[in-house]
Parts: C-alpha cells; sequence; structure tokens
C-alpha cells in the first residue's frame, strides 16, 4: 500500500472520529522512552528509579525468536486473543457514540487539533500511559498508537536482544490498524445500534486493537526469519528497491490458506456453546459446522484474508526494503 494511500486511510478514519484526530508519526516510535522529552521532575523520578538496566529475553516475550517455526507458532497464538476479542465486541452494538469526538463528555482535548476526544481515544490513550510506565512499549513487538505521548518508565528498563536490523523500530503502521478496525472490522461484526455498553464496547476495542496491532506488526519478526534463511535470493531484489517481487517471495500462498482454514475453524469453534441443554459435549466436526456461532466464521476469516495478513505483509515488505540499509 502507498504511502497516499496510508494517509487516505488514516485521513478516513479522522472523518469517522474514530481515533483520527491525533496522528502517530512513524519516527516518533523509534526513539521510544528513551528521547521522550521528560519535565525536569519526571526525569528525576525515572533517573531515580529506573538505574538499573535488566538484561534478557524475558517472560512475556518468548516470541522473540527468529526461528520461522516459532514465529508461525506465536502467529497462531495470536489468532486465538484476536478471535475471542472479536467474539467478546459482537456481544454489544455498534454504539457510534464511543467514537464521536465530544459526544460522550471525556476530559481533555487533543492536543495537536484542539478538538474533544471520543471516549475510545481518551482510553486507549489512558492505557498507553499507564502499560508505557511500566515498559510495554520498550518491547520491540509492541508498538504504541500514540507513541508521541509516551510517559517515562517506573521500573528498570529492559535491554532486548537485538534481534532485527535497527530500521525496524521506526516502523509503525498503526495509523492503518486503526483504520481497518474502526472502518472495515467494526462494522462486520457488531449490529448496528445503541444498547448504552459504551465502557465495555471501548473496552473490547482496545484488546483487539493492541492485538491485531502486533500481529500485524509482527512482521518484522517473520521478515527477519525469512531474509535470515535465504539473503542471497533477497539481497538483488533489495538493491533494486523491486517491491512486487520481494513481496512475491515472502508470500507462501499455502501458509495463507491455512491460517484462513484454521481461523474460520476456531471462530466456529470459539463462537459456540459447546454444551446443549443437556450438558451434552459435542466436538465432532458436523456438529461443530450446524452449531451457532456467536461470531460469523466466514466474516472472521475473510477479514484475515482481506486485511490482517496483508497488513502483516506490509510491514514485512517495509522492513525488507531497508535490511541493507
Ligand atoms: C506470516 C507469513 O508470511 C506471509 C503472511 C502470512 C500471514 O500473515 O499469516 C502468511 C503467509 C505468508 O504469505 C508466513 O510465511 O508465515
Amino acid at each position: 500500500m502507498s504511502a497516499a494511500c496510508r494517509n487516505g486511510a488514516a485521513r478516513s478514519c479522522a472523518r469517522i472520529g474514530g481515533l483520527g484526530s491525533a496522528t502517530s508519526h512513524p519516527a516518533a516510535s523509534c526513539r521510544r522512552w528513551q528521547a521522550r522529552r521528560a519535565s525536569p521532575r519526571e526525569a528525576g523520578v525515572a533517573r531515580g528509579r529506573c538505574a538499573a538496566v535488566l538484561k534478557g529475553n524475558p517472560v512475556g516475550s518468548p516470541s522473540l525468536s527468529l526461528d520461522l517455526d516459532k514465529v508461525r507458532d506465536a502467529l497462531i497464538r495470536m489468532e486465538d486473543s484476536i478471535i475471542f476479542a472479536i467474539i467478546e465486541r459482537s456481544q454489544f452494538l455498534r454504539n457510534d457514540k464511543v467514537y464521536e469526538p465530544g459526544a460522550i463528555p471525556v476530559p481533555g482535548y487533543n492536543l495537536k487539533t484542539g478538538d474533544q476526544q471520543s471516549m475510545v481515544e481518551y482510553i486507549l490513550r489512558q492505557t498507553e500511559q499507564m502499560h508505557g510506565m511500566i515498559r510495554r512499549y520498550t518491547s520491540p513487538d509492541e508498538h504504541a498508537f500514540f507513541p508521541e505521548d509516551l510517559p517515562s518508565l517506573v521500573l528498570p528498563p529492559i535491554e532486548y536482544p537485538s534481534l532485527l536490523h535497527p530500521h525496524a523500530e521506526g516502523i509503525n503502521i498503526n495509523d492503518q490498524v486503526r483504520a481497518l478496525y474502526f472502518e472495515e472490522l467494526l462494522p462486520r461484526i457488531c449490529e448496528e445500534g445503541d444498547d448504552g455498553n459504551y465502557g465495555s464496547s471501548a473496552l473490547c476495542d482496545i484488546t483487539l486493537l493492541q492485538a491485531l496491532s502486533k500481529r500485524i506488526h509482527y512482521g518484522k519478526y517473520v521478515a527477519e526469519s525469512k531474509y535470515k534463511a535465504s539473503p542471497d535470493t533477497y539481497d538483488p531484489l533489495i538493491r533494486a528497491k523491486d517491491e512486487a517481487g520481494i513481496m512475491n517471495l515472502l508470500t507462501v500462498e499455502s501458509v495463507e490458506r491455512r491460517v484462513v482454514r484454521r481461523v474460520r475453524n476456531k471462530a466456529c469453534v470459539f463462537g459456540q456453546d459447546i454444551q446443549d441443554v443437556m450438558g451434552t459435549i459435542s466436538l465432532a466436526q458436523e456438529d461443530i459446522e450446524q452449531a451457532e456461532s456467536k461470531v460469523e466464521p466466514e466474516k472472521v476469516a475473510k477479514l484475515y484474508n482481506d486485511w490482517i495478513m496483508p497488513l502483516n505483509k506490509q510491514v514485512q515488505l517495509e522492513y525488507l526494503l531497508h535490511r541493507l540499509d
């Protein structure tokens, strides 16, 4: 997808009022917590509390590996989180007010535009403040939606093993992730209407946005593992900036077909009550297929096919294009 298209997606996101009133700047994510300008008081707090630097591959990031099978296993685990989160959000109606700036009074204004914030933007910003303080966005597999506003750490920083090319730090396509979410995903998984469950809906949105972001940016690890496996095949294409050639090489259609099939099956299984009224549990394929699911499995499969996998590949492409810089 071109830069113009990306900006278009971000602009149309602003139009629907989801989170578009604040744009994230990819370059801003590079420096993460270290470079954020802190007030003298904050800096003092940060210095006082973050004197030590922890080393190692911390628990909770076991997925920071470059073995392609392990990387693919990590993607499979992320599927579970995404599908569950879709099912959770789909129990509520669309609740458009959550996404309209000013429709629900929340504290604060967007600092850049002076606009009022939507409720979902407010909660996402506040969530990132909390998670940012406890190091979430220092992990190379996490990407903030508002990287320019990250707070100082209150815990000692962790030094992560550097598995990726340094260029990876500057890749953050969360503008597109939120455009995908608000424009494509939400209207497909929720019925129109207002049931007043604004807080619950927004919390589901945030869980889902974060899970999608992680899955999509995991393309950095996929790309590096593919590159390491055959650098000689990638190098000429990278030098020639041959985007179509690189995309062709990193695409594995058989794996994509398997992902879509598995996602459809998982949506089927996760979305049903496995006990009937008699308390009988059946995991027989035909019973699973006939059972009514809380979310249409075909819709989830299509979202994966049309949006989630293409964005993951876009991250892979952006990463590989600068792999030799
Ligand atoms: C992630 C991979 O790269 C590509 C993207 C895929 C995805 O997002 O699931 C699947 C297959 C590949 O075309 C992979 O090869 O596993």
